[in-house]
């Protein structure tokens, strides 16, 4: 049985993805369903263990990825991040579109995979922006935030080549980014509703 297509939510971490997320799943509550990845990196307060991640050690997370239970892995600014098989099979047991937040090693990696999900990258309007949100989330130490600022270096160039994402919104006006990001899961949204009619 072939579910909804899936969708890859990339971008630099502070572009706004889990913002422009959160509303999403709020609005169309019962249409998405949200891979859980596990990470090596503390929780934030507020954050859920197997609701945000799946908090785990290195050595639980390693394990993990040696018995084959990842589709993708990375690291990413001192930490391992990686999206476990059951995590998206979960989501699509329940007929949902299925969403995975993942940085651009993971994208290039479920290219390589036959997920065939909708890639869509978040940017920021400029790096000086992006820099300013991430210091107001008060979320990472200064070492943290300069390797996640590097890695939005690089992030931002690779977006901009072609055949990479099926759209980049930049998220400078958060109504316009979460409008533009609607409007390219309407068709896989509406075929979720129909199916439960
Ligand atoms: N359009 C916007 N204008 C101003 N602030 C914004 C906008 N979008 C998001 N923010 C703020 O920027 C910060 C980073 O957003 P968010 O946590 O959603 O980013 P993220 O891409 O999910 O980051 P990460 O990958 O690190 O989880 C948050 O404090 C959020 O409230
Ligand atoms: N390759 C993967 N990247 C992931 C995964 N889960 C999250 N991420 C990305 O990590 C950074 C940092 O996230 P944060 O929550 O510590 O701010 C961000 O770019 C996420 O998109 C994953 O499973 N695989």
């Amino acid at each position: 049985m072939s579910g909804p297509r899936p969708v890859v939510l990339s971008g630099p971490s502070g572009a706004g993805k889990s913002t422009l997320l959160k509303r999403l799943m709020k609005e169309y509550e019962g249409v998405f369903g949200f891979s859980v990845s596990h990470t090596t990196r503390n929780p934030r307060p507020g954050e859920e263990d197997g609701k945000d991640y799946h908090f785990v050690t290195r050595e639980k997370m390693q394990e993990g990825i040696d018995n084959g239970e990842f589709i993708e892995n990375a690291e990413f600014s001192g930490n391992m991040y990686g999206t476990s098989k059951s995590s998206i099979e979960d989501v699509q047991a329940q007929n949902l579109i299925c969403i995975l937040d993942v940085d651009i090693q993971g994208v290039k990696n479920i290219k390589k995979t036959d997920l065939n999900p909708i890639y869509i990258s978040i940017q920021p309007p400029s790096i000086e922006i992006l820099e300013k949100r991430l210091r107001d989330r008060q979320t990472e130490t200064e070492d943290s935030l300069q390797k996640r600022l590097e890695s939005a270096r690089i992030d931002m160039e690779l977006s901009e080549e072609p055949g990479v994402f099926d759209m980049v919104i930049i998220n400078d006006d958060l109504e316009e980014a979460y409008e533009k990001l609607k409007s390219v899961l309407i068709e896989e949204i509406e075929k979720v509703q129909d199916a439960k009619k």
